[in-house]
């Protein structure tokens, strides 16, 4: 197949409401999509989950703009394609920049399984009806605010509870938690908060009965990671450290977590998600898929991701309503009593509703 022409967009949405981490607070989100046309009429999506600041990676809307625009579309548009793990070789000559990879290469997958008339799911492989999913909850003003969510979250079903920490909003607020929700299923994610400085900080976490602490420590810091793995009997679970394979088997290797967040962004598309799934499978070591706060399309294809078989924990994949007044595909994706039911139908299995992508784009080029 070849691609004939390629939209990209850049959209902003006002989410529903602020979210906070460690880094600082997120209200409006800007991203881009792309549309990738085959010659036979086909459309392919994809959805770039770089932020408009670099604080959770190097890149941002405007340098995968850049990258799409200068290199990565010239080099993929008009080529042979076979399949779509050749778009991570064709790229290969240009380093980083993860998430604008996964941009173009999200898109040549979606557009690959609907030439083969598959769903994206059925293309990579999975094979589970539904998917298990989670929430993960923005830093509060107050614990009770953080207490009243969870209330809502669990009656709504979410099959487990991610709560960020950051110093000053860590032991006392899951103490809290754990006051009131014994049994919750309950983690944290620190978003590279601390240093092995605040190793008794997570020794006294280890008595709370966490399911894992997400990313403690810096993004480069394996190392660290594996001597405070060490000390406590949480599980240690790694994001912004893996960018790649190679990233998840040092860590492995190094046990500097005993589980996985997967995010197709960050790792740079959907053939090397895979790959890290299947090397986790092998080494027994859980994973689950990470969320980027994404508008329908790039939840779409994390839908998809999850359903293989290693895709053991819920995911962040919440409904598009969580985030959303209108999500940008139909139907919206619907979490009830925190499954999604994954569409068969082919590719990504959502249709664009283009009159919102419309209504959001604030710029667009076409090429071809
Ligand atoms: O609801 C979601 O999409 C996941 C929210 C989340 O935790 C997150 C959102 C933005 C950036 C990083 C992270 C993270 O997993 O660390
Ligand atoms: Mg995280």
């Amino acid at each position: 197949m070849k691609i004939r022409e390629i939209t990209l967009r850049h959209l902003k949405m006002k989410m529903k409401s602020p979210f906070s981490t460690s880094f600082g607070t997120m209200q409006d989100k800007e991203f881009l999509l792309l549309e990738a046309k085959s010659e036979n009429e086909h459309i392919g999506w994809g959805e770039s989950v770089a932020f408009d600041t670099p604080w959770y990676t190097e890149e941002t809307v405007k340098t995968n703009w850049h990258m799409l625009e200068d290199f990565m579309i010239p080099a993929v548009i008009n080529e042979e394609l076979d399949h779509p793990n050749q778009v991570s070789n064709i790229l290969s000559s240009i380093r980083k920049n993860n998430m604008a990879k996964s941009t173009i290469e999200g898109a040549v997958w979606d557009l690959y399984a609907k030439e083969k008339g598959l769903s994206l799911t059925k293309a990579l492989g999975g094979n589970k009806k539904r998917i298990e999913v989670g929430i993960s909850i923005g830093i509060q003003n107050t614990i009770d605010d953080l207490l009243q969510l969870i209330d809502g979250y669990t009656a709504k079903g979410y099959k487990r509870m991610k709560v960020k920490i950051k110093p000053g909003w860590d032991l006392e607020v899951i103490r809290e938690i754990r006051k009131h929700y014994p049994k919750v299923p309950l983690m944290a994610d620190a978003n590279s908060a601390y240093t092995l400085n605040d190793i008794d900080l997570f020794k006294s976490m280890d008595e709370y009965g966490l399911m894992m602490i997400e990313q403690p420590l810096a993004a480069n810091d394996i190392i660290d990671h594996a001597k405070l793995q060490k000390e406590i009997t949480t599980p240690i679970c790694l994001d912004e450290s893996i960018h790649s394979y190679e990233d998840a088997r040092l860590a492995i290797e190094l046990k500097a977590c005993q589980i996985i967040n997967i995010k197709i962004g960050r790792v740079g598309g959907l053939s090397e998600a895979r790959r890290i799934h299947d090397l986790c499978k092998e080494n027994k070591i859980p994973v689950w898929c990470g969320g980027m706060l994404e508008a329908g399309i790039g939840r779409a294809h994390n839908i998809a991701l999850t359903t293989l078989s290693n895709f053991i924990l819920p995911g962040d994949t919440a409904g598009s309503s969580h985030y959303w007044e209108q999500d940008i595909i139909y139907p919206e994706v619907v979490v009830e009593n925190g499954y999604i039911n994954v569409p068969a139908h082919p590719g990504i299995g959502f249709d664009p509703n283009m009159e919102t992508i419309r209504q959001f784009t604030i710029n667009e080029k076409i090429f071809s």
